[in-house]
């Protein structure tokens, strides 16, 4: 399994790194299986497999549960855990007791953070847990950003600059930067020594992260700009009603898919 220290040679040697979300035995068995060199238990979750209307509704338990199956599903990749909303903000000793609950009981190499969260970044550095940072469009500040681009002023720019070296100051070993102009996330991923991962971020950071069900086109809902589908399980619909209508006229199963009753002395599959 790749470690800290990995990642960062990597970024050293400007080998892009590949990060995709997982939320399942299944999707991480196929992240791991692709060689992808890092999952996100992202609280995409939310959206993608439980159906809320944005992340907001996802809870410290929910990504537990979820996170538990991605390790199970992935042994080898180096997983991050998000800290969905409400499990950060309230207090530090509340928000510290969540951190270590999501770490311990995950088994995760890292945990996510939304925001500007320095001090409690470097209280965990602290005592021992891995950070990745994530600032720019924060999805769980939806009800206040909305999901628009970010930093796209002379100012907003300088001030997420300054928030990404805040960010490294404070300990944070990754930084995930979300829809934000390129040359501002170029500039960026220059100027700090941890590995910088862009989603709607340009070409010039140091990997790039995308929702599995994006990659995969899993359902229909309109995608944000920065999505590239790589993949069409849209299919599945087609082939649920091709189960259906085998059901119904009789056609499945037939002699391939059935089981006989034993006779002595003969061999039965
Ligand atoms: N399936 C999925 N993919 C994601 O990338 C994702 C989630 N879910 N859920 C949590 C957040 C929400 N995200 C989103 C959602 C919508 C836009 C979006 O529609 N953006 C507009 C930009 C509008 C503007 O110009 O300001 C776009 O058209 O891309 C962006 C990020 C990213 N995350
Ligand atoms: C979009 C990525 C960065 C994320 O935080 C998630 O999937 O929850
Ligand atoms: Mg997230």
């Amino acid at each position: 399994m790749k470690n800290i220290k990995d990642l960062m040679e990597m970024k050293h040697d400007g080998i892009k790194l590949s990060m995709v979300t997982a939320y399942d035995y299944p999707s991480a068995k196929q992240v791991e299986a692709a060689g992808i060199d890092t999952i996100l238990v992202g609280d995409s979750l939310g959206m993608t497999v439980l159906g809320y209307e944005s992340t907001v509704s996802v809870t410290l338990e929910d990504m537990i549960h979820h996170a538990r199956a991605v390790r199970r599903g992935a042994p080898e990749t180096f997983v991050v855990v998000d800290m969905p909303f409400g499990s950060v903000g309230a207090s530090m000793q509340d928000d510290m007791k969540n951190a270590i609950k999501l770490y311990r009981t995950t088994h995760a190499q890292a945990i996510k953070i939304e925001g500007q969260h320095f001090e409690l970044i470097r209280k965990c550095q602290q005592i021992g847990i891995p950070v990745v940072s994530h600032l720019g469009l924060t999805p769980q500040s939806v009800g206040i950003m909305g999901y628009s681009v970010q930093a796209q002023s002379e100012e907003t720019a300088r001030q997420l600059m300054n928030d990404a070296k805040r960010a490294e100051a404070a300990g944070a070993v990754m930084l995930v930067l979300e829809a934000i102009p390129s040359d501002l996330a170029a500039l960026i991923s220059q100027t700090l020594t941890i590995p910088v991962i862009g989603i709607g971020a340009g070409i010039d950071t140091d990997g790039q992260v995308l929702v599995y069900h994006d990659v995969l086109q899993y359902g229909t809902e309109r995608k944000p700009k920065f999505v590239k589908i790589y993949g069409d399980f849209s299919t599945g619909v087609q082939s649920l009603k091709q189960f259906h209508e085998e059901v119904r006229n009789g056609q499945f199963p037939d002699e391939t898919y059935t089981y006989q009753i034993k006779v002595l002395g003969e061999h039965n599959d």
